[in-house]
C-alpha cells in the first residue's frame, strides 16, 4: 500500500487541479442526488398527508427537484469527462517515466525481466491503477465531506442519529474496504502475474511460431494458453466475488443503519420535535448517502491488483544503474587505439550466486583503423570481450582503454557515440528503411545515405524498389533477407560518425559466399579510418588486414 501512494503521490500532486475537478464534481454529483432523493421523499410526504394542495406549496419543491434532476444528470457527465481526462493524463505521465527509467537500464538489468513482462508492466499494471483514483479515491474523498455535513446535520438536530452515522460510516469505508483489500491482496497478485505471463507467452508465439509450427507443437501451446486463461479467469472471478460479498456486507450494514435511523426518527416525531415530511425527506437523503460508499467497495476489491501493479512498477523505477558515470568524466577523443589491459572478467552464476570467470588475463591493442577478429569455440568469450568494451558489464580486473582514457572515466554516450555496434542478431525497428538507417546519424542526407548503400551493396535494390526509402519495414525485417536485413545494419553503423565498427557474428545466417561478400564490401566500407572488432566464427584469414586472434576459454592468443 505504501509503494502504491508513494509512486502515485508525486503524480497526484504535480496533477492537483486536474484531479481537484472531478472532485469536485462528484461531491456537487452527489450532493444533487442527495438533495433529490431529500426534497421528494419531504415533497410526495407532505402532499400526501395535507389535504391536496390547500396549505403545500407544490410549486417550489417540484421545480427544485427538476432542477436537481437536471444538474446531477450534467455534473455527473462532466464529472465522468474530467476524470477519465485527468486519469489519461496521470497514466500517460507515469507510463512516460515508467518508460524513461526503463530505457535508462544497461540491457544486463533489463534482462532479469523475461518476455513481455516489461511491456505488461508498462500497459496492464499502469491500467490497473485508474482504481485508485476513479473507484477508491475520488468517492471516498467526496464521502469524507459528506460524512462531516451529515455528521454536522445530525449532531446539531437530532444528536443520536450522528452516532449511528459514524457506526455505518466506519464500516462502510474503514472496515468493508480494509476487510476487502487484505483477502483480495493476493488474488491481484495473480492477476497481474497471470496478465504478464499472457503477454509474455503470446510474444514468444509471435516469436517462435515457426519452429512451433515446424515441431507441431500448436496444440501444445493451446493447451498452455488454455491453462493461463483459465488461471486469469479464476483469479478475475474470484476478485469479483470478492466484490459482491463486500456489496453485500455494505448492503446489510446499511440496511440495518436505515432501519435503526427511522426508529430513532420515530422517536423524535412521536415527541413532536420533527415533521413528517421531514423525517422521510431526511430518511431518504441519507440512503443517498449510503449509495456513495457502494463505489468505495467496489474500488477496494481492485485494490490489491492496483498495489501489485504499484510494486512490479517500483521494481523496475527503483533498480539501480550497475554501471553509472562519474561525476567528472573525461572527453574521449574522437578516434583513438583501443586497449585491453590485463582483463579479466566473472559472471556471477544467477543460480549458484558464485563467480565464473570467462575472461582471463586478455592483453589486445586495436590501432586507429585496424580491423580485428576474433575467433573461437562457442561459449570462449568472444561477446563477453565486446561487449565489454561497450561497457555494457564492468571489467572484474584490468582495464579497458579508448586513445589512452579508461572508458570507466567517461561519459557512457561518448563512448557509444564512438563505437558502432552490429549485433549478431540485425535490430530492424518498425518503420521506412530511411528511419531504420539514420538511427546512426539524425541529419544524413538521401544522397549520404545512398553513398552508404553502395559501400553495403544495398543501392540497386532499394533504388528499385517502387517506394525506394519511405519502403516500410516490419520490426523483424521480415520483409527482408536475413543479408539485407544484415547490410541495413551494417549501413547504420556506418552513417554514423564513430570511429569504431564492434561487430558480433556479423554473418550469422549467411551462407559462404555471402558470408565472404559481406566481410568483402565490409573491409571496403570501413575502411583505413574506421578501427573494426569483430566476433566470428567465419574463416577470415585468408583477409590479410585483418588481424585474427583465437580465444580459447577466455584466453587470448595471437593468431
Ligand atoms: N549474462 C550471463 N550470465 C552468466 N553467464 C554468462 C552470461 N552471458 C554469457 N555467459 C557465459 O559466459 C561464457 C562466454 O559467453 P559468450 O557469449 O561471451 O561466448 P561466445 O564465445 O560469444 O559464444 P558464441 O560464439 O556461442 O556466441 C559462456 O560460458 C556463457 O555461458
Amino acid at each position: 500500500m505504501r509503494t502504491l501512494f508513494s509512486l502515485l503521490y508525486p503524480l497526484y500532486s504535480n496533477n492537483k487541479f486536474n484531479l481537484c475537478i472531478p472532485i469536485v464534481l462528484l461531491f456537487m454529483t452527489a450532493i444533487s442526488g442527495i438533495a433529490l432523493l431529500g426534497i421528494s421523499g419531504w415533497l410526495l410526504t407532505g402532499a400526501y398527508i395535507v389535504d391536496i394542495g390547500a396549505m403545500f406549496n407544490l410549486f417550489m419543491p417540484s421545480a427544485l427537484i427538476r432542477i436537481l434532476s437536471l444538474t446531477k444528470v450534467v455534473f455527473r457527465y462532466i464529472e465522468k469527462l474530467t476524470g477519465h481526462a485527468a486519469i489519461f493524463k496521470l497514466l500517460s505521465d507515469l507510463r512516460g517515466f515508467v518508460f524513461g527509467s526503463m530505457i535508462k537500464l544497461n540491457p544486463k538489468e533489463l534482462s532479469k525481466y523475461h518476455n513481455g513482462d516489461l511491456v505488461s508492466r508498462i500497459t496492464s499494471d499502469i491500467d490497473i491503477l485508474d482504481v485508485v483514483f476513479l473507484l477508491f479515491l475520488e468517492p471516498f474523498i467526496v464521502v469524507i465531506i459528506l460524512f462531516f455535513l451529515f455528521y454536522l446535520f445530525f449532531y446539531c438536530f437530532m444528536p443520536i442519529n450522528s452516532l449511528v452515522m459514524v457506526l455505518i460510516s466506519c464500516f462502510a469505508v474503514v472496515v468493508i474496504p480494509f476487510l476487502l483489500i487484505r483477502s483480495t491482496k493476493n488474488n491481484g497478485m495473480y492477476i497481474q502475474e497471470y496478465s504478464s505471463n499472457m503477454r509474455g507467452f503470446i510474444l514468444e508465439m509471435i516469436d517462435s511460431h515457426i519452429d512451433i509450427t515446424i515441431m507441431q507443437l500448436q496444440d501444445a501451446k493451446n493447451r498452455e494458453f488454455s491453462y493461463i486463461c483459465s488461471g486469469m479467469s479464476k483469479y478475475r472471478s474470484n476478485q469479483s466475488i470478492a466484490s459482491a460479498t463486500g456489496q453485500y456486507f455494505l448492503s446489510i450494514v446499511s440496511g440495518i443503519g436505515i432501519v435503526i435511523i427511522i426508529y430513532l426518527e420515530i422517536g423524535y416525531f412521536e415527541k413532536n420535535k420533527i415533521e413528517a415530511p421531514l423525517l422521510i425527506g431526511i430518511l431518504l437523503a441519507s440512503f443517498g448517502f449510503f449509495e456513495m460508499f457502494s463505489s468505495i467497495v467496489k474500488g477496494s476489491a481492485c485494490l490489491g491488483s492496483a498495489i501489485k501493479g504499484a510494486d512490479r512498477i517500483s521494481a523496475i523505477i527503483d533498480t539501480k544503474n550497475s554501471i553509472k558515470d562519474i561525476d567528472d568524466p573525461v572527453n574521449l577523443p574522437s578516434h583513438g587505439d583501443i586497449v585491453y589491459d590485463n582483463v579479466s572478467f566473472s559472471y556471477i552464476n544467477s543460480i549458484t550466486n558464485e563467480n565464473s570467470t570467462v575472461l582471463h588475463n586478455v592483453n589486445l591493442k586495436i590501432n586507429i583503423g585496424e580491423h580485428v577478429a576474433i575467433v573461437g569455440p562457442s561459449g570462449s568469450g568472444k561477446s563477453t570481450l565486446l561487449s565489454l568494451l561497450l561497457r555494457m558489464d564492468e571489467v572484474s580486473d584490468g582495464y579497458i582503454t579508448f586513445g589512452g582514457n579508461d572508458i570507466r572515466k567517461c561519459k557512457q554516450s561518448d563512448l557509444h557515440s564512438r563505437i558502432a555496434f552490429l549485433s549478431h542478431d540485425p535490430d530492424i525497428f518498425l518503420g521506412t528503411l530511411r528511419s531504420n538507417i539514420i538511427i546512426g546519424n539524425q541529419l544524413a542526407s538521401d544522397d549520404l545515405i545512398f553513398e552508404t548503400l553502395k559501400l553495403v551493396n544495398l543501392h540497386d535494390f532499394i533504388r528499385n524498389l517502387p517506394l525506394g526509402l519511405d519502403t516500410f519495414i516490419t520490426e523483424t525485417g521480415s520483409n527482408l533477407s536475413i543479408g539485407q536485413a544484415r547490410r541495413l545494419c551494417l549501413a547504420r553503423a556506418l552513417i554514423s560518425p564513430a570511429s569504431v565498427l564492434v561487430l558480433d557474428e556479423p554473418t550469422s545466417g549467411l551462407d559462404r559466399v555471402l558470408e565472404q561478400d559481406f566481410f568483402i564490401d565490409l573491409r571496403q566500407a570501413a575502411g583505413k579510418k574506421r578501427s573494426v572488432i569483430m566476433a566470428t566464427h567465419a574463416n577470415v584469414f585468408h583477409f590479410h588486414d585483418i588481424k585474427t586472434y583465437k580465444l580459447n576459454d577466455g584466453v587470448l592468443f595471437d593468431n
